[in-house]
Order: C-alpha cells, then structure tokens, then sequence
C-alpha cells in the first residue's frame, strides 16, 4: 500500500470542480479549534476566511484571551497582528459546550496538555464526530501518538480521524505564505473533505493515509530541530548540520518503517519538508529551544524564556520509552535525551555524537 494518494490541488484557477466537489463534503457543519496557542490562531484564520464560510467555534482556556478576542478580534498571546473574522459567540473555555456543538473538532492543545484538557470529556461526547488532530506531539505516560490516543482511549473510529501535517509554521500562515499541508486519514472521503477545509489562496493540501507514520514523523522532527538549535547554539556550522540534518531523516525513516511498515516515500513533504522546515526555520520552537540549550541555558530557564511550547522536549521522552521495545538506531534522539534529561553536556553529547554520523 502506498504512504500517499494523489495530492488535492487547490490553487486558485485550477481543479475548481474538484474543489467544489470536496466543498461540498463538508457540508455546512460547525467546526471547532481546540487550543488557542499559535497553531490553533493559523487553523481559524484559515477555515473562517474560507470562501464557503464555514461556521467555526473555538475552546481556550483563558478567559482574559477570550475576552481579548471578543473585544478586538485578534489573539493578545499568539499571532497578535492577524485580524480574526470569527464569530465571537463561538469562543469558550467551556469544552463541552464546544464539542457539543460541533460535527468536526480539530485539536491543536499541545500534547503535554491534552490529557488535562480533555479531563472532562467522555467517550460519548465524541461519538459520530470527526475528530482530527493537528498536534505534532506524543501524549506523555501513555506514549501514543494522538491518533492513537483518541482511537484507544475514546473509541473514536479510524474511519473518523484524521491528521493535519506538512511544514506549515503558524507564523507563515499569518502572512499568508504559500504552505503545503498533508491530511492523513486511513479514510479518503474524510480526507479530501477535511483537505476541503483547509483549502485556501495560501494553503496546499495533500491527503495521504500514512495516518501512523505522518504523524510519527511530524512528532520525531521536533527532537531533530531541538539537536540542530542545541548544534547552532555551541557553534556548530552549516556543513554540519546538513549531515545532522541527512542523519535524522534516516532515524526518521529506520523509525517509521519499524513501527508500520508500509510503502511510503520519505522524501515527501509531510515528512523530509517537516523536519527541514522545523531544522532550519527561524520560526522553529523546538530549535530556539535547542540553540538556548546549545547556549548554556538550563531546561527550565529556556522554557521560561520561551512563550511557545518546543514539542520535541516532551517526545524525546516518550520516544526514548517507546524504543526500549523497538531497539531502532537512534543516536540523534539518544543525544538529546542525554543531554535535556540526564543533564549530560550539550558540548560533549554532540561531539561523541559527530563521531556517529555519516
Ligand atoms: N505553531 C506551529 O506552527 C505549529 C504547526 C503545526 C503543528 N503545531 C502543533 O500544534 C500544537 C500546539 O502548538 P502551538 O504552536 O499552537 O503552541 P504555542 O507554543 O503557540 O502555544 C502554547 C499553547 O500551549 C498552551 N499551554 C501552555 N501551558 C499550558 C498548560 N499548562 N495547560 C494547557 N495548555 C497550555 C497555551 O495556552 C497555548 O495554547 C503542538 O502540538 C505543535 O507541535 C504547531
Ligand atoms: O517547528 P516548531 O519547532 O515551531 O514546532 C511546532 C510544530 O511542530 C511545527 O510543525
């Protein structure tokens, strides 16, 4: 079976039908955005602009951004300059009353956080949703991907879920740059017609139904750009990070392969064009993160530094934990376990690693 179905084109002035005709899978149900961090500002500028004007409803936490939203249409916290056209009726921090009222919910809470998030919600509520997950991070002790996590811990069919994937960096979107995103989906219809969502001037969408290794690979690529930061911050220079860079694309792909195994192509977007975008961005969390560490800064005091969530913090533990069973070569992962959770020296982690690398 191959990783990836043929990409949905929809630039503007090409396959118009196509785009209606997934338009009209949609159908004119309420979508919800769970989480009100960057990414989930980027999915509802996307889907509220959309030409169909799909309903959008929208779950955060914090009441003072709520009410900062309602008053002057844009996010205080997170991608402050974009003027938000969403209904704002629709913006709670009551989760159920969100989910309730919503056929598709697309989550975008980081994974550390899902589990509390989700504290109140019960199997039931999600029942006959369609649940997609835009997380790009392992949900902690229980080590699952989030796919995984809503099939085994809430019932929710394959036939229901989908992800969103593809180097797509919130902040691009806000300045509407052209971006590419990957819908998985071991359901077709599902994914065209998620893909149908997402569609805009700016955005490209993919569908593919690698749901599993997709979303491996958007989780793995996290730890990859906090070891490029890590190698930047101690000095480290273009010539090596391209054979960091090439090294991680095969623990990706030796990863992937040995946890499902199926036909697929590596060299796609959703998986080398993730891990390149977050490596090398400036916009990266994870590599800010890894040059702060690179630097001299400690876990905590880098985090604090930080207003953004570096994904790849968490997953290395979890990765760590979940190739205990799998034994997969993985010296870049390794290093930085070392180094962010035994405290063992970024300087000396990364030179026994270069040591390593082909
Ligand atoms: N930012 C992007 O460009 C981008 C792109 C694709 C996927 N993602 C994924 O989307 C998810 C969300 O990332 P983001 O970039 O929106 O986050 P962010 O770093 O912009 O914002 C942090 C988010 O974490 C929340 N948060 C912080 N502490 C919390 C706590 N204790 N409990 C609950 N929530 C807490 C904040 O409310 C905020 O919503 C991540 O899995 C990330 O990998 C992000
Ligand atoms: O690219 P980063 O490091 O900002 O990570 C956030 C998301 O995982 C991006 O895909």
């Amino acid at each position: 079976m191959s990783g990836s179905w043929s990409g949905l084109n929809y630039f503007p002035g090409k396959n118009k039908q196509l785009q209606a005709a997934n338009r009209e899978i949609v159908e004119k149900s309420t979508t919800a955005v769970i989480g009100g961090g960057s990414w989930g500002t980027a999915i509802v500028k996307i889907l509220s602009e959309a030409p169909g004007g799909y309903p959008v409803s929208w779950w955060m936490r914090n009441q003072d951004q709520i009410n900062h939203i309602v008053k002057f249409g844009r996010n205080p916290w997170y991608l402050s300059s974009v003027d938000l056209d969403v209904d704002r009726k629709h913006i709670s921090n009551d989760l159920r009353k969100v989910i309730s009222g919503a056929e598709t919910l697309i989550f975008s809470v980081p994974a550390a956080f899902l589990k509390d998030a989700l504290k109140d919600i019960r199997p039931e509520d999600l029942q006959g949703k369609r649940v997609v997950s835009a997380i790009k991070g392992f949900v902690p002790d229980d080590n699952m991907i989030v796919g995984e996590f809503f099939n085994k811990e809430f019932g929710v069919p394959f036939s229901r879920l989908a992800v969103v994937t593809g180097p797509c960096h919130a902040e691009e979107v806000a300045l509407e740059k052209l971006s590419y995103l990957t819908i998985a989906s071991k359901n077709r219809t599902l994914a065209r017609s998620i893909g149908a969502l997402f569609s805009a001037r700016y955005i490209h969408v993919n569908v593919s139904d690698d749901i599993y290794g997709t979303e491996y690979a958007a989780v793995l690529k996290n730890i990859f750009a906090i070891a490029s930061g890590i190698c930047h911050g101690l000095g480290y220079g273009d010539n090596f990070q391209a054979v960091l860079i090439a090294n991680a694309i095969q623990e990706i792909k030796r990863f992937v392969d040995a946890v499902h195994p199926i036909d697929r192509d590596i060299k796609e977007s959703a998986y080398l064009g993730d891990l390149l975008v977050t490596a090398y961005s400036q916009f990266s969390r994870n590599r800010t993160f890894g040059n702060m560490i690179g630097k001299g800064y400690s876990v905590k005091s880098a985090q604090m530094e930080m207003n953004m969530i570096a994904e790849g913090y968490f997953a290395v533990k979890c990765l760590y934990e979940i190739n205990r069973q799998y034994g997969i070569s993985m010296p870049i992962c390794e290093a930085v376990y070392a180094i962010l959770y035994k405290n063992n020296s970024p300087a000396a982690e990364i030179r026994a690693l270069s040591g390593k690398l082909k």
